[in-house]
């Protein structure tokens, strides 16, 4: 397949919903697994907050859009699309799928809400000076995660929860840093950093 031809043509369809088109989106590119973890995970955001609702459902359907571009292409597409990528990116490229998620929201869903876009591109990392709505997308991810059987920081998550997303936040990026992290990424040291000031 060509990734980029295929993000270059994309076309949103008016005869279908903003949703069917994600869904269509996810069907062409055989990803249609990765549309139902979007569901939960949109259905999840929505449900640990009170507002944002609009948003935060688009955030979790597109949050994971660039699945579809293998883990072995994602350095070359990311250089094609003039996205910065960062050294712990060029180790450990999977960690591009968020960018290359936002990048597609932009170009093929015209989202030009910066507040879904910052959240997509940060939601496997957080990032520094991260907002409400970014741990949300963060938490609603690891809470429902695309991996069989129950994640194993949950109770711990959830427990942390009660007190802030901050907390609950800290409890999985403290459990990936503790898990052979492949690379430890710059944006999550710098979420940890300013989560336990
Ligand atoms: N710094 C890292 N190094 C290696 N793997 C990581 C790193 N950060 C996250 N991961 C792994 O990347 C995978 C995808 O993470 P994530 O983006 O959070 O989920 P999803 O793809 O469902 O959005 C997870 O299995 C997570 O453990």
């Amino acid at each position: 397949m060509d990734y980029i031809k295929y993000i270059n043509d994309f076309r949103l369809q008016t005869n279908q919903s903003f949703v069917e088109n994600i869904e269509r989106f996810y069907q062409e590119t055989e990803t249609i697994s990765t549309f139902y973890h979007g569901q939960m995970v949109a259905k999840e955001a929505v449900s640990l907050s009170k507002e944002y609702h609009e948003q935060l459902y688009q955030a979790g359907l597109l949050h994971d859009i660039s699945a579809f571009i293998p883990k072995s292409e994602r350095l070359l597409i990311s250089e094609k699309l003039h996205i910065p990528v960062l050294k712990e990116e060029h180790q450990v490229p999977l960690l591009l799928h968020q960018k290359l998620s936002a990048y597609i929201a932009e170009k093929c869903f015209q989202i030009k809400d910066p507040i879904i876009l910052n959240a997509i591109k940060c939601h496997t990392t957080l990032k520094k000076n991260f907002n409400n709505f970014d741990l949300i997308v963060f938490l609603a991810d690891k809470i429902a995660w695309d991996q069989p059987g129950i994640p194993p920081y949950l109770e711990e998550l959830n427990t942390a929860l009660k007190v802030s997303y901050q907390e609950a936040a800290l409890v999985y990026i403290d459990y990936l840093l503790s898990h052979n992290l492949l690379v430890a990424h710059p944006w999550l040291l710098a979420a940890k950093k300013q989560l336990t000031i």
